[in-house]
């Protein structure tokens, strides 16, 4: 990448930005009308023109119908598909908006349009715009909220969703290199003003990243920062993928493992280092839970409860008594008998005359 973060991008570069993705059959390119995902769009369709068998490009834009001006954007998007020679289709979010949350829910209604609308054009993969900016935004974000190494790692170039591959090729592009890739190419793009709305979070903190870059803290820094966390988030997935082989060898066949549950021997589960021990909890409740992922903090606390009820069964017999039953994220987290079980949760009691119901925080622990 130039280190010029105004100069236009040009053909060879975004050759480099693509290379990955030219065996793909089709490509959805998620083009909202702003600038990054305008320029993606005229960049995506410069590079296709270039190949002998490219994949097929369908440009997609969402409209959440919660903008006026949204239904005319989506149409300009369409004229330029079209004048770049590209397939465009618009998809619309038609539920009902929540009061509080919108752009966490209009984030997941457009991702699952997207992913809708690549299955019915035969695409692999997604490619949305995100820029360095972008990632710089997104660390800070996390930073502020105190999230652990995998969440401090940002935005991944390629993960999957749905069965359908999400790549974000302009990850390590400043977005200034794609506004000036615009203006040389004489294309314009809409100005979305929720994007400088201070009502929500990241616009606020993008406002704070001139102070921070004038401190030395620039969006190249801190995208920087994210791509050493992801690596040392790489390495220690891998150990806490050994430490499940590790703890599963060690029961060999004589173990309760039943589909739809987990089981570790809690004296070899509590010997492992603290943020693998984390992550193991993590995988089995998110994998068995059935109320989306827990939160970091929460099972940082399971954690300590379990830690204590394990040393606390060390020092005393328990006879197969359950020392602790919990639940948490949809998942039903017990110790006895020497083992840390995991399991789906049953269903929740109706409201009305349920006492003591099953969800929330520990339930026992003596
Ligand atoms: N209305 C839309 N239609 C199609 N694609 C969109 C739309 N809005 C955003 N995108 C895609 O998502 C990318 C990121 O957009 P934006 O930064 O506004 O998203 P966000 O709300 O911060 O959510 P996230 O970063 O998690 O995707 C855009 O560059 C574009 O590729």
């Amino acid at each position: 990448m130039s280190d010029d973060d105004n100069s236009p991008i040009s053909a060879r570069v975004a050759k480099q930005l693509f290379a990955d993705l030219k065996h793909a059959p089709a490509l959805v390119l998620a083009v909202s009308g702003g600038p990054d995902s305008v320029a993606l769009m005229w960049l995506a369709a410069r590079w296709q023109r270039s190949l002998a068998h490219g994949p097929r490009l369908v440009a997609v834009t969402v409209d959440h119908g919660l903008r006026p001006e949204a239904a005319r954007e989506a149409r300009d998007v369409k004229r330029l598909a079209t004048a770049l020679e590209l397939t465009h289709r618009t998809m619309r979010w038609t539920g009902p908006k929540p009061k509080t949350g919108l752009p966490a829910a209009a984030r997941q209604a457009r991702y699952r349009l997207l992913a809708q609308a690549a299955r019915a054009a035969g695409a692999t993969h997604v490619l949305t715009a995100h820029t360095r900016d972008d990632q710089a935004e997104t660390l800070l974000m996390r930073l502020l909220r105190g999230s652990g190494i995998a969440g401090l790692s940002a935005m991944a170039r390629v993960t999957e969703r749905e069965g359908i591959i999400l790549a974000r090729p302009l990850l390590d592009v400043p977005k200034s290199q794609l506004v000036a890739t615009l203006k040389r190419a004489k294309v314009g793009f809409a100005d979305d003003p929720t994007n400088r709305d201070t009502a929500f979070t990241r616009p606020r903190l993008r406002a704070l990243l001139p102070q921070l870059a004038a401190e030395g803290g620039d969006a190249r820094g801190l995208a920087r920062l994210a791509a050493r966390l992801a690596r040392a988030n790489a390495a220690v997935e891998v150990l806490t993928d050994g430490a499940e082989r590790y703890l599963r060898l060690r029961d060999r066949d004589d173990a309760p493992h039943g589909a739809g549950a987990r089981s570790f021997e809690a004296s070899a589960f509590a010997a492992l280092p603290e943020e693998v021990r984390l992550r193991l909890l993590l995988r089995a409740i998110n994998a068995l839970g059935h109320e989306g992922p827990a939160e970091l903090g929460k099972v940082e606390t399971l954690m300590v409860a379990l830690d204590q009820s394990i040393a606390g069964s060390a020092r005393a017999p328990t006879n197969g008594r359950a020392l602790l039953k919990q639940t948490l994220a949809g998942a039903l987290i017990s110790l006895a008998g020497g083992r840390i079980h995991i399991a789906p949760a049953p269903a929740r009691r109706p409201k009305a005359g349920s006492r003591g119901g099953s969800s929330g925080g520990p339930k026992g622990g003596s």
